[in-house]
């Protein structure tokens, strides 16, 4: 992740959408505040008029009525303020999520899914706490200091120089530990997103885990990283306390030096005790807004480390279209056409001006050594990454002319994790049509052999499976991606073909899936199986980045020795008739 750096305005500048509410809330405040300040002033009438002997009862109710107005400005003041950190972490939230699932795959191949998942629930947390109160006890805190400062310094300017003092070293103190604050809660953040992708990990891989028996181990590794956020986490505390006890000792300080002082000068009748008292008083309005001020930056800084992350999410790239070029015309085109096309994922090329053709109807096979760039190809076909040079065209049209959107919308895909989303077998089947017409959902699974999974569900095509496909085998997961896929009626359809999901029987039905497939649409499987290569109408075999050979499967016996060989190492596997389903 590139260094970034948050101020302190980008802090402020949450909230610069709320304006109005932060006004009512410090107002709401203030107001709170100063009918805190008359109560003691009812209470010493109350105390006079009883020792007057006049009626007590009317101070009384006044003071009542001043606890309860106080209490209500309070609450709605919090209220207004928790209500605005909510909206503020909803609109971070939203804008995060809207940002996440839109990157650039090479984004996702470089961050961990889980730290980038507790970017939006933990770091917003955290900054909603600090939005929420911070901002506004700073906002108060300064207003009432203040007032404060400019009542001290017509009372008594000198008292006030001596104040200032003191408060100055606490601020020094304080600033002093602002950048620790603020890295130690960088780095709490940061070790909360490790043990979020950490525990992604295990988590989503449970079977391997539970397989080879790794629980203690994953546990320890997760233990580790979590003792690291305690580690940050008693850093950052071990500051505020500091500075706590810095800005305490300001406030005993200036209270001292101020009777101190203060009493010398009315003993030497510099100043009356009236004033020396009400100095005091003023005293106390300073100090304790001011130590107010000073607790809120130090959790503004802690909530900075938050607000780096959160930036950082928001600046990552997202997927965008290059502009647009003029596209030729498409005539009677070919459904794909790669031509001389370059791309690699980090320094190493792994295909080096691939030239490739999909007619619009048929199958293609794709062939090739593992790790020769099979799936490339068709991740590129799927626009998930930009070749560095070179051509893609779709029906004749270039790629960048149609736009990723449009290149999607013509291709559909399934690769080898075929997955499955939780809810029902409708939903799962309707994922890219929602909408989609019961006639033609009948049609696909008719088309990809799914009826007697349908029949078998409980609750058929309402029937529930759950995360990753749970209650669906592999094979069968296969074939409702196939189906889901042919429902977009797409013009070419892209397929991973899994090497080990399917046994002999389930291999003839997606070998009959396939060929009314390619009725359909153009078809370009990555094929891993002999039965495969034997339906498709033309194989390219992928070698050093290029299509080495191509023909059919008898043709490339003939001439391709490359060829020859994937079929003899079993890199092309027959069907094993022993092997159950899995
Ligand atoms: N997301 C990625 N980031 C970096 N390198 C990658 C990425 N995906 C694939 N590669 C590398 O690119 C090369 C081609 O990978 P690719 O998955 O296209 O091969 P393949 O022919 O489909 O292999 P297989 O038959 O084993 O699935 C490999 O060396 C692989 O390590």
């Amino acid at each position: 992740m590139t260094e970034r750096r948050v101020r302190f305005t980008d802090m402020l500048r949450l909230a610069s959408g709320h304006r109005g509410t932060v006004v009512v809330a410090v107002g709401l405040t203030l107001a709170g505040s100063g009918l805190g300040l008359a109560q003691p002033l009812v209470a010493k009438q109350a105390i006079d008029a009883a020792s007057g002997g006049s009626a007590v009862w009317p101070m009384l109710a006044g003071l009542a009525g001043l606890f309860l107005a106080e209490a209500t400005l309070g609450a709605l003041a919090r209220f207004l303020l928790e209500r605005m950190g909510e909206r503020i972490v909803l609109g971070l939230r939203r804008s995060l999520v809207c940002n996440l699932l839109r990157l650039r795959m090479r984004v996702y191949d470089e961050y961990r899914t889980g730290d980038l998942i507790s970017r939006v629930t933990t770091d917003t947390t955290v900054l909603r706490d600090v939005t929420a109160q911070a901002l506004v006890e700073l906002a108060t805190g300064g207003l009432t200091a203040v007032a404060a400062v400019a009542l001290m310094l017509w009372l008594d300017p000198v008292l006030l120089l001596m104040v200032a003092f003191t408060v100055a070293g606490a601020a020094v103190v304080v600033s002093s530990l602002l950048a620790g604050i603020r890295l130690a809660g960088e780095r709490t953040q940061a070790a909360i997103g490790v043990v979020a992708a950490d525990l992604e990990r295990a988590l989503s891989a449970m079977r391997m885990v539970r397989a080879n028996r790794a629980e203690r181990r994953e546990a320890d590794r997760i233990g580790e990283r979590l003792d690291s956020a305690c580690t940050a986490g008693v850093r950052t505390a071990k500051l505020a306390s500091v500075m706590s006890s810095a800005v305490e000792l300001a406030v005993q300080g200036s209270f001292l030096i101020v009777l101190v002082v203060g009493g010398m000068r009315v003993a030497g009748d510099a100043a009356s005790l009236g004033e020396l008292v009400a100095f005091l008083l003023y005293a106390s309005y300073l100090v304790v807004p001011l130590s107010t001020v000073f607790r809120s930056i130090g959790l503004i800084q802690k909530g900075m480390g938050a607000l780096v992350r959160i930036t950082e999410a928001m600046d990552l790239p997202i997927e965008r279209d290059p502009p647009p070029v003029r596209s030729p015309e498409p005539g009677d085109a070919p459904a794909l056409e790669l031509r001389d096309v370059w791309f690699g994922y980090r320094e190493r090329p792994v295909l080096r001006g691939l030239r490739l053709t999909v007619p619009r109807r048929g199958q293609v096979a794709l062939v090739g050594r593992s790790g020769a760039g099979k799936s490339t190809v068709l991740a590129l076909v799927a626009r998930f990454y930009d070749p560095e040079s070179g051509e893609i065209r779709f029906d004749g049209q270039l790629a960048d002319a149609l736009g990723r959107d449009e290149c999607r919308r013509r291709v559909a895909i399934v690769d080898q994790s075929a997955h499955a989303v939780h809810g029902s077998l409708w939903d799962n089947l309707t994922y890219a049509v929602p909408g989609a017409d019961p006639g033609e959902v009948a049609r696909v699974i008719g088309l990809t052999s799914l009826d007697e999974v349908v029949a078998r569900m409980p609750g058929g095509l309402a029937g529930s499976i759950s995360d990753r496909g749970g209650t669906l085998s592999a094979g069968e997961r296969q074939r409702v991606a196939i189906a889901r896929a042919l429902l977009t009626r797409p013009s070419l359809l892209l397929l991973d073909e899994p090497t080990s999901h399917l046994d002999a029987l389930t291999e003839a039905d997606l070998a009959r899936v396939l060929a009314a497939a390619a009725g359909e649409c153009a078809l370009l499987v990555i094929a891993h199986r002999l039965a495969t290569v034997r339906h498709a109408d033309q194989i390219v075999v992928l070698d050093g980045g290029v299509a080495a050979a191509t023909g059919t499967h008898e043709e490339l016996l003939g001439h391709s020795a490359l060829y020859r060989r994937l079929v003899a190492s079993q890199a092309l596997a027959a069907p094993d008739v022993t092997r159950g389903k899995v």
